[in-house]
């Protein structure tokens, strides 16, 4: 696009009006920010020890590589940490595609972040959206709801927050809980796939409206009663305009007009409500939008602080304090057409005006400041603009339940405001789904329970999703994009009795000590007889997403997904009996539980060998590591890797990786990128990629001989 078409009147003459920035000179100069062409970033992902590791090689190794780069006569600057993310796990860069293709050192970086970002070491996401997670603060022990969470990039943030406690090496599992959310059905999917990477025991996915999300019932064991569950930490990332992400999806530029934010004022509301009610009483929520129009903003969170006095905005000023934020705005007026031309100040003057009626109705009197608007602390809203720290454009509000008694001052501005603004229709709608939704003081007693570098984030910003209505309050959940009335067809979630003779096979024969968790395995059929011995896999879960399974109806919640795929049947092929194996995703949840002497040892040289061909012959291999093999059985086998430098190499810590015997032949069970990316990473060569080259000038047939062959193929997980 060119910058002469990076304009709209209307956006214009829209925000000058709201006073959004200071002065004139500061607002051409977030206009200008507006067409510049944004930051690639990134941040490092995973356990705390994974993280530190990635982080050492982009500082120590890619760095220094990429720091005195000339490119057809211009100097190109290295990546830089983001200066307000913790620990500097996040970093950015600015330079042309045709330099990551073309020069070589940028060449390598790029792809040592394309392979790294497919296996889940690197997540890249606009550096906006990293800071509401961060504002959450999530600990292990924490019940989480992400309410609008697809396509996933806050929920991994929030996961990779509850497993704060892993190793490089190993998955803990928390206590606590994370149910990802999305009213689209097929948006779920992208965030399953965004949550394989860190495949979780604790994390359930839903396909609900979140404006009337159910309650979920849990046993209350200081009552001995059933309770509902009520969250620690709620992210309400809501459907918005997403006028903020101009820079990245330029359509809007020629698009922008203010109904798109009138619209969904009423949803963004209707979801942070939900939210209040469904808060545990020293719970946290953050309400966050890629919008910068004040009536999906602060008209929203005025409109809530209001229908829940009991509620605040809590002074952040202090966290992150390196982000360059502007406080919330406390004025603003409404224009009621597309064209931006017709502005009212108040509800009044509006319903005053000679509009007919039709159009009058259309607007809340939330969509205005309240009279109390200066008795909120609106100001401790957050306002991200992108000449701030060349970033997109982000509103973040952080609300907790008072900690004293409301101020005398701080009573609602109208006592009917609920039923007068929230349309009496949808809140009948969300008792419905949600039988007797306690009082905010009741639901508080309850029980304490991108290439993949260019793609991977487009969606995060997007504008609020086909489920958003134009030009029109929303007055109801969109059915056909909640699911509502749509069928529900997923399979359905059974815990196993940890006899299982199957579960127990698989577990001995895997030699998994007895302290696994067993009575958390479930599995995606109903147990008949007849399926009950064909198990394709096993699922791990934590006690409270089993608590949550097994006192729910699975349909009603709409689950799509939940706990970690540990083990899965491996057809042996002729005259050999069917076993089944760990997973790569799994195996860091298992890890714990193997027998320490059924750990396998191998060297560099043992993984160099698994990495140079899909099915090396054991032969191929060294003698300790070959003695090793040839005492084992055919099957899943685990391998340590202990840390190492030789011949340029280097593993800096213990690396677990799970392998196949068959009869003369191994296999290393991770997936192509993952094993590309190990050997970029380790090697700093992709032998993957040599070994297929060579298959092809070698016109060597592209799969071993049937003797070779183990009956998987190597990417065979997931
Ligand atoms: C801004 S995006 C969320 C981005 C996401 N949090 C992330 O960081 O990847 C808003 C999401 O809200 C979803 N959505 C729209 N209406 C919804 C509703 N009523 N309930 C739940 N989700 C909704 C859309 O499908 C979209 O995925």
């Amino acid at each position: 696009m060119e910058k002469s078409d990076m304009t709209n009147e209307r956006f214009i003459r829209y925000y000058q009006k709201q006073g959004i920035l200071p002065d004139a000179g500061e607002f051409e100069e977030m206009l200008d920010a507006f067409r510049r062409h944004l930051p690639t970033t990134f941040r490092v992902a995973g356990s705390r020890q994974t993280v530190h590791t990635l982080n050492k090689t982009i500082t120590d190794v890619h760095v220094p590589s990429l720091s005195d780069v000339t490119f057809e006569g211009e100097k190109i600057p290295p990546p830089v940490q983001i200066p307000w993310y913790p620990e500097g796990y996040a970093w950015q860069f600015n330079v042309p595609k045709k330099v990551l293709r073309k020069q070589p050192e940028f060449k390598k970086f790029h792809s040592f972040l394309v392979f790294e970002t497919e296996v889940g070491n690197i997540s890249r996401q606009e550096s906006v959206s990293m800071v509401p997670p961060l504002f959450l603060d999530v600990q292990p022990h924490h019940k989480v709801m992400d309410m609008c969470a697809a396509p996933g990039s806050k929920t991994a943030q929030l996961l990779e927050a509850l497993h704060s406690a892993d190793t490089a090496t190993s998955t803990s599992i928390p206590s606590g809980l994370l149910i990802a959310n999305d009213s689209d059905h097929k948006r779920t999917h992208l965030l399953i796939h965004q949550s394989a990477r860190l495949p979780s025991p604790a994390l359930m996915v839903t396909n609900l409206d979140a404006s009337s999300y159910p309650l979920i019932k849990v046993p209350n064991p200081a009552i001995g009663k059933m309770g509902s569950l009520a969250f620690d930490r709620i992210l309400c990332d809501v459907p918005c305009s997403g006028d903020g992400t101009m820079r990245k999806n330029m359509g809007i530029w020629k698009s922008w007009q203010p109904m798109d934010g009138n619209g969904l004022h009423s949803l963004q509301l209707r979801i942070l409500q939900r939210a209040m009610r469904m808060l545990e009483k020293n719970g946290r929520i953050v309400y966050s939008t890629c919008s910068l129009n004040p009536v999906e903003n602060e008209a929203v969170i005025a409109a809530a602080l209001n229908l829940y006095p009991d509620f605040e905005l809590v002074d952040v000023s202090n966290t992150l304090p390196m982000l360059k934020r502007m406080p919330g705005l406390s004025k603003w007026t409404m224009s009621v057409d597309r064209t931006a031309t017709q502005f009212f100040e108040t509800h009044e003057e509006l319903m005053a005006s000679s509009l007919d009626q039709n159009t009058k109705n259309r607007f809340l009197k939330t969509q205005w400041a309240p009279e109390n608007i200066g008795d909120l602390n609106i100001e401790r809203c957050m306002r991200i603009y992108p000449h701030l720290q060349d970033t997109g454009g982000f509103f973040v509000a952080v609300l907790e339940r008072k900690k004293k008694e409301p101020a005398p001052s701080r009573k609602r501005t109208n006592p009917e405001a609920e039923a007068e603004e929230v349309p009496e229709a949808k809140r009948t709608k969300v008792d419905a789904a949600a039988p007797a939704v306690p009082a905010p003081e009741a639901i508080s007693t309850a029980p304490s329970i991108e290439s993949a570098m260019d793609t991977t984030e487009d969606s995060v910003h997007s504008p609020a999703g086909p489920s958003t209505p134009k030009d029109v309050p929303v007055t109801s959940a969109n059915d056909k994009d909640t699911g509502k009335g749509k069928e529900f067809r997923e399979d359905p979630y059974t815990y196993l009795p940890d006899n299982h003779p199957l579960l127990k096979t698989c577990l001995e024969r895997l030699q998994i000590i007895p302290s696994f968790p067993s009575q958390n395995v479930l599995v995606r059929n109903t147990l008949t007889d007849s399926t009950s011995n064909s198990i394709r896999s096993f699922y791990i879960s934590n006690d409270l997403v089993k608590a949550v399974i097994t006192n729910n109806d699975y349909q009603k919640l709409r689950l799509t997904a939940a706990g970690t795929k540990v083990f899965t049947k491996q057809e042996a092929g002729k005259g050999l009996e069917a076993q089944y194996r760990v997973l790569g995703e799994g195996l860091p949840v298992v890890l714990p539980f193997v027998k320490p002497d059924a750990v396998l040892k191998g060297s560099l040289a043992t993984l160099k060998t698994f990495l140079e061909s899909y099915y090396p012959l054991v032969r191929t291999f060294e003698e300790e590591f070959r003695i090793q093999i040839d005492e084992s059985s055919t099957g899943s086998l685990i391998v340590r890797f202990p840390p190492e430098e030789k011949g340029g190499a280097t593993l800096t810590h213990d690396l677990y990786l799970p392998i196949w015997k068959s009869n003369v032949s191994l296999s290393l069970m991770i997936d192509k990128k993952a094993k590309s990316a190990l050997s970029l990473r380790l090697f700093h060569e992709d032998f993957l990629l040599k070994a297929t080259n060579k298959k092809r000038t070698d016109n060597v047939p592209a799969e071993p001989t049937e003797s070779e062959t183990p009956p998987i193929v190597a990417e065979a997980d997931g």
